[in-house]
């Protein structure tokens, strides 16, 4: 199968609060983008932006996101842009860290799914757990420090998997299903993460993990990228090697073809290749064709910021994963909780639930909200990652108040404010420290530009303040969904590998990306605010010392 003009390469992204497909043609031009969204299009499921919260306890219905594949296919077969047929690839990107559960005839049914009928309807009974716990969840701190323990502790845990124990990543989420819940446990054929699912979906049968999702499990080996027994053992007894059944696999890797199943149904080629599915962090870094000193800040449900590491240098305040296209480089990683829902809560406490009147109060209080008073505001709704802190808590003056004071406006105000600083200023003082860490051997401890994407970057307030507070430029670049557009390169990638291609993905963008400049200058710092941000970092982490403190 020679390359052709018109092969198209199909992107899926199942996030938090949608799923997203992208189609791009040989060029990586965008031809196509659309979304399921849980709450809106699937309201059957009663999830709030996605998820279901009992407390720490956050999950999502798995079923939803088998019907999210139902409606997103037959929505992309019906758009007449695309010829569903000239689809030569898919691959793509999840939620990183959610899991789930397949029961023995869950997999049978994969196996052998009957052309006339829904997935929805066909995999109802095929899960051991109904509900995937999913990134947001907190309710595995006594699984993470058990699993420190065992390798000397949490920076031992991050040399060896690039990240100490945390909640969310899926060998603790594991290990609390192992202790309090046997028999689902024993039910449980095979384990997927969210993205090798919808692999797994497309093969009709278990697709592998992928490298750079597979670092966000605590059970990898960064360094050579297999699974790490004793801890495979630790988090789910002698049976979990085979429950995941194969060890992580490269990107750009071929799974296989599709499943019969879609070619029937939708139309699809019966070459089309199915590639490793990545995490949505991972695949946002590839679609983002970086240059040196760039760094990604990405502001979708969680706010996260992505670079390139040439060398592993694991702490316990970052991430380190493996990188999705380069087996030997690295992707560092700072990840946040309380990104776009925690504006979201603030947008409705104090501006009417409206983007537009929050960046106009925005713009009311003084940058840096000193003004005579000096106001700082940290705002966890949910229980945060770094650093561990949960609940609101305002300054003035270093003393802790419960509000701000002021007329009703101003208040309103300095709460935008304090939050939108708060959140860019975390992230600036934890990129430097990683920076350090790795500034002896990384060209990236000379940060020149912010590309930012995510459903807030749409927001060119946010975008000004973060190139305030970082001080440097802020780009962005074409189509939103960045996580499926970098799961459509990655299909790209795999096909083109397929039939005889021995570049490096950094090359064939190189070479085939036609549209050269694809990052467009959205925010610059502006000298009058920049110095007021360098001057608040100080007492913006002695104030955080205390919040810590104070939610221990
Ligand atoms: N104008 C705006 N200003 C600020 N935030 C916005 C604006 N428009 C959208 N958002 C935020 O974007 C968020 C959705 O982002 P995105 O589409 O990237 O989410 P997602 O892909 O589900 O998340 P994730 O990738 O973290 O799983 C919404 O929760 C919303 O708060
Ligand atoms: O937990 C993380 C990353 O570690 C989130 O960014 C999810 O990937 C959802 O986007």
């Amino acid at each position: 199968m020679a390359q052709n003009q018109s092969d198209l390469y199909l992107g899926l992204d199942l996030s938090t609060q949608q799923l997203k497909y992208t189609v791009i043609n040989h060029d990586h031009d965008i031809i196509a983008e659309a979304a399921v969204h849980f709450d809106r299009d699937l309201p059957e499921f009663h999830t709030t932006n996605g998820a279901i919260a009992e407390g720490d306890v956050v999950t999502s219905p798995t079923l939803m996101w088998v019907k999210a594949i139902d409606i997103l296919l037959e929505r992309l077969s019906k758009n007449t842009d695309i010829k569903i047929e000239n689809i030569k690839g898919i691959s793509g990107a999840g939620q990183q860290h959610g899991s789930v559960y397949w029961n023995k005839e869950g997999l049978e049914t994969l196996a052998s799914l009957d052309v006339s009928r829904t997935l929805e309807d066909q995999l109802q009974g095929a899960f051991s757990v109904k509900q995937s716990p999913i990134w947001q969840d907190a309710s595995t701190t006594s699984q993470c420090r058990s699993l420190e323990n065992l390798v000397g502790g949490p920076q031992g845990l991050a040399d060896l998997t690039g990240s100490k124990g945390y909640e969310r990543f899926t060998g603790n989420q594991i290990a609390k299903l192992y202790e309090q819940n046997p028999s689902a446990y024993d039910a449980t054929a095979r384990i997927s993460l969210v993205s090798s699912f919808i692999a797994s979906v497309l093969l009709g049968q278990l697709a592998p993990v992928d490298v750079a999702d597979g670092s966000g499990m605590n059970m990898m080996d960064i360094h050579t990228h297999k699974w790490i027994p004793s801890i495979l053992e630790h988090c789910g007894g002698k049976d979990l090697q085979k429950k995941l059944e194969s060890e992580p696999v490269e990107g750009g890797t071929n799974l296989g073809a599709i499943n019969s199943y879609f070619v029937t149904r939708y139309g699809f080629s019966s070459e089309c290749t199915i590639a490793p599915f990545t995490g949505d962090n991972p695949a946002t870094l590839v679609s983002m064709n970086l240059e040196q000193g760039d760094c990604v800040v990405s502001l979708g449900t969680s706010d996260t910021m992505l670079m390139y590491l040439p060398e592993a240098n694991p702490t316990t305040e970052s991430h380190l994963m493996s990188h999705p296209t380069n087996p030997e480089a690295y992707m560092g990683m700072l990840c946040y909780k309380n990104g776009s829902l925690t504006r979201e809560k603030i947008r409705d406490e104090y501006a009417e639930g409206d983007w537009t009147t929050f960046n106009n109060l925005l713009h009311q209080a003084p940058p840096g909200l000193s003004n005579g008073c000096n106001r700082r505001g940290y705002y966890y709704y949910m229980q945060e990652i770094i650093p561990f802190a949960k609940g609101f808590h305002r300054f003035e003056n270093d003393i802790a108040v419960d509000e701000f004071t002021g007329t009703k406006e101003e208040v309103a105000s300095y709460n935008v404010r304090a939050i939108v600083e708060s959140q860019f200023l975390s992230m600036k003082v934890r990129t430097s420290r990683m920076l350090d860490t790795h500034g002896k051997s990384s060209d990236a401890s000379h940060l020149k530009r912010i590309l930012a994407t995510g459903g807030a970057a749409s927001n060119p307030n946010l975008l000004q303040v973060l190139s305030n507070v970082f001080n440097i430029p802020v780009y962005k670049k074409q189509g939103m969904n960045s996580a499926s557009l970098g799961g459509a390169l990655l299909a790209k990638f795999a096909v083109r590998r397929l039939h005889g291609y021995s570049g490096t993905f950094e090359q064939m963008m190189e070479d085939e990306q036609r549209d050269k400049v694809a990052h467009q200058l959205v925010a610059e710092p502006q000298a009058e605010y920049t110095e007021v941000y360098n001057d608040l970092v100080e007492g913006f982490v002695r104030l955080e010392q205390v919040v810590i403190a104070n939610t221990q």
